[in-house]
C-alpha cells in the first residue's frame, strides 16, 4: 500500500503488528452510543450532518436496523470520512472459494452425529478472507434469517485488501492466534479465549498477530466464525438472574477511532447475497477520522463471562451460559445463541454433572477454543467441531458417563478447557465440501457404543 498513515493507532506497518496491537484503547459497553474522534474537532456539535462537516470529511450514516425500528432495537452510526463510502467503481463478481451462503441446498440435511477434526493447513499467503471455509448453516441470507457456520485458517495478513459482508454480521472466535482487526471504527485485537464482532457492512482487514504454527510456517491464526444473517446479537435478559452477571455489558469493548490515510488502489472485497464482488478503490476505505453511535464493532473476552448454575442439585440447560443471543420472531426462540462453556465449579449432590443426555429441537454446533470439554473425552479436539442437529440423541460419551456415574461427589473446578455452542432454532445443513470433508471424522457414533444395560428388575 502506498501513502501516509496519519495517526498513531494506524501508522504501523506489518512488521509491527502486536506492538501496535499492545497500544489500543477501547470504549467500554454494550450497545452504548459511543462516540470518538482521532483528531480533535473532527466530531460535529449538536448535528449530525453540518452543511459543512468538520475538518472538511464527509458525513455519513450506516444503518443497521430498518430507520423504523423501535428505539430499543434502533442502530445506526454516523462516520465522519475522508472521502464517503459512494466513492467507488464498480464491484465485479470474484470467486467464493470455499465461501458458501445459505439457503444451504449442496446436501440434504443429515439427522448424524457429526464431527469434524481441525481444517487442515493452508496453502502459503492464505489470508483470513481466502481462509474462510464454510461448514454449514440455514436460513436464507436474502431473507435476513438463519446463520452460516464458518472456520478459518490463515498464515498470512490482508494486506492490500479489506472486506465487508452485507449478509451478516460475524461474530469471530478466534481459536489459535491473536489477529489485529482494522475496522472502519479503528482497531480490535482478538486474541483466543475472546470473540470480535465485525457489524453487518463494516469494512474491516485482518492482521496476524505473532503465532507459532505447528508446521513451523510462521504466523497462523485458526478459528471460527459465526455469520448471522438475523436480528443482531444482543444480551440475554437476566430475568430473575438480576442486574447482573453472565456477560457484563461493561465488558465490551469498542474500538476508539483510527483511520488511514492511503492513496491507492485497496482491493474491496463485499459479500453480498451469498457471493463475493471486487472493486479497487483508489484510496482505503478505513478513512473514518471520527464517529459516533451504535452500530458498532466490539470485542469481549470469555473469560470475563460469570458463570451462574447449580449449587444444590442437578446439570442445569446450557441456556444458562448464553454469552450473546440472536432473537427470532418468537419469543425466547433465538436464530442463534452463541453460548459459552467457561470455567466453573461443579458442586451439585447427588447430581451426574457432566451434560446429560438428551435430544433438542434446536440444532448445536459447538466448537473447542482450549483443552477439552467435560462431556468428550477424546475426540473432541480445539479446532475441531460437532453438529448434532435438532432432535439427534447425544450427550456424554461411553468414557465420561462411566467415570462421572461413579466419581466422588467433591466440590470440582471444571477449568481445562474452553468450549462454545452456536445454537440455533433451524437444523443445520452442511455444505458439500463438510460432508465429504476428509476431516470428517468417520465412526463418531462409537463414542456412544459400550453403553452397556444396567437395567435391573
Ligand atoms: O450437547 C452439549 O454438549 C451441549 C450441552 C451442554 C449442556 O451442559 C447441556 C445441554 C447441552 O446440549
Ligand atoms: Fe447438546
Amino acid at each position: 500500500m502506498s501513502g501516509d498513515h496519519v495517526n498513531d493507532a494506524s501508522r504501523a506497518g506489518r512488521g509491527d503488528v502486536r506492538e501496535t496491537a499492545e497500544k489500543l484503547s477501547y470504549l467500554s459497553g454494550f450497545g452504548n452510543e459511543h462516540s470518538s474522534e482521532a483528531v480533535p474537532g473532527a466530531l460535529p456539535h449538536g448535528r449530525n450532518s453540518p452543511q459543512r462537516a468538520p475538518l472538511g470529511l464527509y458525513a455519513e450514516q450506516l444503518s443497521g436496523s430498518a430507520f423504523t425500528e423501535p428505539r430499543a432495537h434502533n442502530r445506526r452510526s454516523w462516520l465522519y470520512r475522508i472521502r464517503p463510502s459512494a466513492a467507488h467503481p464498480r464491484f465485479t463478481r470474484v470467486d467464493n472459494g470455499t465461501l458458501r451462503t445459505a439457503p444451504f441446498t449442496e446436501s440434504v440435511p443429515d439427522p448424524n452425529r457429526l464431527r469434524w477434526n481441525p481444517l487442515p493447513d493452508p496453502a502459503p499467503g492464505t489470508d483470513f478472507l481466502a481462509g474462510l471455509w464454510t461448514l454449514g448453516g440455514n436460513g436464507d441470507a436474502t431473507q435476513r434469517t438463519g446463520m452460516g457456520i464458518h472456520l478459518y485458517h490463515a498464515n498470512s495478513s490482508m494486506t492490500d485488501r479489506v472486506f465487508s459482508d452485507a449478509d451478516g454480521e460475524l461474530l469471530i472466535v478466534p481459536e489459535r492466534g491473536g489477529l489485529l482487526l482494522r475496522t472502519e471504527f479503528g482497531l480490535l485485537r482478538a486474541e483466543p479465549g475472546e470473540v470480535a464482532l465485525i457489524p453487518r457492512g463494516v469494512r474491516f482487514r485482518v492482521e496476524l498477530l505473532e503465532a507459532a504454527s505447528d508446521s513451523g510456517q510462521g504466523p497462523t491464526a485458526r478459528g471460527y466464525v459465526c455469520e448471522n444473517y438475523g436480528a443482531p446479537f444482543q444480551l440475554p435478559d437476566l430475568g430473575p438472574i438480576g442486574a447482573n452477571g453472565l456477560a457484563n455489558a461493561r465488558d465490551f469493548r469498542a474500538p476508539v477511532a483510527a483511520y488511514e490515510e492511503v492513496e491507492g488502489p485497496v482491493e474491496v472485497v463485499n459479500k453480498f447475497c451469498g457471493n463475493l464482488w471486487r472493486a479497487t478503490y483508489d484510496h482505503s476505505p478505513l478513512d473514518v477520522v471520527a464517529w459516533h453511535g451504535n452500530h458498532v464493532p466490539y470485542v469481549y473476552d470469555l473469560r470475563r463471562f460469570n458463570v451462574i448454575g447449580s449449587i444444590s442439585y442437578d446439570h442445569p440447560d446450557p441456556s444458562i451460559f448464553t454469552v450473546l443471543t440472536s432473537p427470532s420472531d418468537t419469543p425466547g426462540l433465538a436464530g442463534v445463541d452463541f453460548v459459552v462453556f467457561a470455567p466453573r465449579w461443579l458442586v451439585g449432590e447427588d447430581t451426574f454433572r457432566p451434560p446429560y443426555f438428551h435430544r433438542n429441537v434446536m440444532s448445536e454446533y459447538m466448537g473447542l477454543i482450549e483443552g477439552a470439554y467435560d462431556a468428550k473425552a477424546e475426540g473432541f479436539v480445539p479446532g475441531g467441531g460437532s453438529l448434532h442437529n435438532m432432535m439427534s440423541a447425544h450427550g456424554p460419551d461411553r468414557d465420561t458417563f462411566d467415570k462421572a456415574s461413579a466419581a466422588e461427589l467433591r466440590p470440582q473446578k471444571i477449568d481445562d478447557g474452553l468450549a462454545f455452542m452456536f445454537e440455533t432454532r433451524w437444523p443445520v445443513t452442511a455444505t458439500e465440501q463438510a460432508a465429504r470433508a476428509s476431516h470428517l471424522q468417520r465412526g463418531y457414533d462409537d463414542v456412544w457404543q459400550g453403553l452397556e444395560r444396567h437395567f435391573r428388575n
